[in-house]
């Protein structure tokens, strides 16, 4: 299988290593070669961890090999499958989606790793809403069990089954639901992350108090402002907001101190700082 991801971030990243662990042929698009050298230097990072503990297959080099980094989108016309993993935001998604719906083989499938945004609004842009569908991938890619399968509204039985079969080959485990605001996943997350972070905001309890609580107390991995500042601020806000629009409901209103974070720059890990320090 020829495997393409668009978008070389943490997601991108990790599902272009997972795909090249499983043996697949890879080409990972980013905007600028700084992004890509990025991308390339975490997957090289991740490689190296999972050969130290016995947990890779081939050599790090051996899979590394199998990934080509490119800028240029017309390097995806023969992939048989392009999952996209760029910036939570519709109107860029859609006009990606429309190239890529132009430049890919016919028969190729493409599918979104989006947080949250309309899988059918997103395959109505490709031009090929039947072989359009969510792959949902966990962060961090290589370590998360799950993919979450989101079918929209045209959605094949042919696709959603070769995408399901190709999670399972990636050594992941598939598991479908309906094309709904924040899906399954992250309908049921990101409230509670921007609950803890209106407890920041109302002066609940510090940060650390926040997430010991979670952590200790209910056996979180990681406490919830941990989690968001690992997600990115700025993806928490972009999946509330379309919660809150897309179901209509103010139970999901985008917390004010998330908005305010998110304005001056504050993303969490990636930016260097967000309700903690990197
Ligand atoms: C927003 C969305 O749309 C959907 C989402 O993805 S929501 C986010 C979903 N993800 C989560 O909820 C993650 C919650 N956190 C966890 O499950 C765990 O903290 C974790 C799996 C990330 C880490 O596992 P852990 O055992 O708790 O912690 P930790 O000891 O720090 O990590 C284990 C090892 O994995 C390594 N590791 C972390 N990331 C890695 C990566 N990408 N590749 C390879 N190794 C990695 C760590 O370096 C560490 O190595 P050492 O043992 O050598 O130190
Ligand atoms: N973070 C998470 O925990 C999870 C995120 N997701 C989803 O995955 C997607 C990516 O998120 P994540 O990896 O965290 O984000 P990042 O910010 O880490 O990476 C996004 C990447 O896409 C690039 N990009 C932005 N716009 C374009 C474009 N028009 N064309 C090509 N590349 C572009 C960015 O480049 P630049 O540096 O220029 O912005 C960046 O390299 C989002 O849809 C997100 O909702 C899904 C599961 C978990």
């Amino acid at each position: 299988m020829k495997f393409g991801v668009i978008g070389a971030g943490q997601m991108g990243g990790g599902i272009a290593q997972v795909a090249a662990q499983s043996g697949f042929d890879v080409v990972v698009h980013d905007q600028q070669q700084a992004f890509l050298n990025r991308g390339r230097g975490v997957i090289e990072k991740s490689l190296g961890k999972l050969h130290e503990k016995g947990r890779l297959a081939d050599a790090p080099a051996t899979v590394l090999g199998r990934i080509r980094f490119t800028t240029e989108l017309q390097d995806f016309a023969d992939c048989d499958l392009v999952v996209e993993a760029i910036v939570e935001n519709q109107g860029v998604k859609n006009e990606l989606f429309r190239q890529l719906g132009q430049i890919v083989k016919p028969e190729g499938i493409l599918a979104s790793n989006t947080s949250s945004i309309p899988i059918t609004a997103l395959a109505t842009a490709s031009g090929r809403p039947s072989q359009f569908i969510g792959m949902h991938f966990m962060n961090p890619v290589p370590l998360m069990q799950l993919v979450e399968v989101i079918r929209g509204y045209q959605t094949s039985d042919e696709t959603a089954r070769i995408v399901t079969e190709t999670a399972e080959k990636m050594g992941k485990t598939p598991l479908s639901c309906n094309d709904f605001p924040g899906f399954v996943s992250n309908r049921i997350l990101m409230p509670m992350l921007n609950e803890a972070i209106q407890c920041v905001m109302e002066g609940v309890a510090e940060p650390e108090a926040i997430d010991g609580i979670m952590k200790l107390g209910m056996n979180h991995p990681m406490g919830p402002l941990t989690l968001a500042d690992f997600i990115g601020l700025d993806t928490c806000l972009a999946i509330m907001e379309v919660l809150h629009q897309g179901l209509g409901d103010d139970k999901y209103r985008p917390s004010p101190l998330l908005r305010k974070m998110v304005q001056a720059g504050l993303l969490g890990r990636k930016s260097g700082q967000g309700f903690y320090k990197y």
